[in-house]
């Protein structure tokens, strides 16, 4: 099996990470994928949960052919939660929350693919780093509809508290980000953004990943150390 991903790799693949499941698609979520990638999206997670979600061997087909797209524009394919879904696919990778199976225990299974854990404090960022997290999703930053379990809104600060306290791994804010606050979310400290609404909702979705695209590009480009927003 190949070495763990390197953090500027990891950086790069976080910068338009699209989350998505069946119910959160308008229109069929292949169609969204497929322009999502042509839009420039750099890593897709599969995250079939809520009420109306797939189940069985339906939701199983999904993914692969949503992995299969992915393949084909060479582009990560993660999945959320289920540790098992991911390794019987041969997915790039697994994102799991707090109340999720313990960091440690899912690095053990999915050996050096791809492990991205959910933190809220410096705390739960320090012991996801120890526990082998390549990156951190952090979040909601401002308000969403998108889960209906989400933790208090943190607002962008929240990314520059972590990287003040010397958080250094890749980050990807999440949680109600829109093109319009791409610029403060990696000001404050984020590689990139993950985002539902943004992308599946959007009426053009391709523009809308492009969109998102440019403004992380142009972010990046004029970085400095985190500011406070
Ligand atoms: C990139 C990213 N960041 C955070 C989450 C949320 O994960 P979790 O807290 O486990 O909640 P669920 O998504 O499982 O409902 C995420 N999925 N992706
Ligand atoms: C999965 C998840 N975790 C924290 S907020 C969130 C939902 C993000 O969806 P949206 O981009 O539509 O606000
Ligand atoms: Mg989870």
């Amino acid at each position: 099996m190949s070495a763990r991903i390197l953090p500027e790799m990891m950086c790069q693949h976080l910068q338009v990470y699209l989350v998505l499941g069946s119910v959160n698609c308008l229109a069929e979520p292949g169609r969204i994928v497929q322009e999502a990638l042509a839009g420039g999206t750099t890593m897709v997670q599969f995250r079939e949960k809520g009420r109306g979600a797939l189940t069985g061997a339906p939701r199983i087909e999904l993914a692969r052919r949503l992995q299969e797209q992915c393949r084909r524009a060479g582009v990560p394919f993660i999945v959320n939660d289920d540790v098992e879904l991911a390794l019987e696919l041969d997915a790039d990778g697994v994102h799991i929350g707090q109340d999720d199976e313990s960091s440690d225990s899912v690095r053990e299974r999915i050996g050096n693919r791809i492990l991205g854990v959910s933190a809220h404090t410096i705390e739960e960022a320090r012991r996801a780093i120890l526990q082998g997290a390549d990156y951190l999703g952090v979040g909601p930053i401002y308000p969403t509809l998108s889960k209906d379990d989400a933790h208090a809104v943190q607002g962008p600060v929240i990314l520059y508290e972590l990287r003040k306290a010397g958080i250094d791994v890749p980050i990807v804010g999440i949680g109600g980000i829109t093109a319009d606050r791409v610029e403060e979310v990696i000001r404050a400290g984020a590689d990139g953004v993950a985002v539902i609404s943004a992308v599946t909702q959007a009426e053009r979705i391709q523009a809308a990943a492009e969109k998102l695209k440019k403004k992380v590009v142009l972010s990046i480009k004029h970085p400095g150390v985190s500011q406070k927003p």
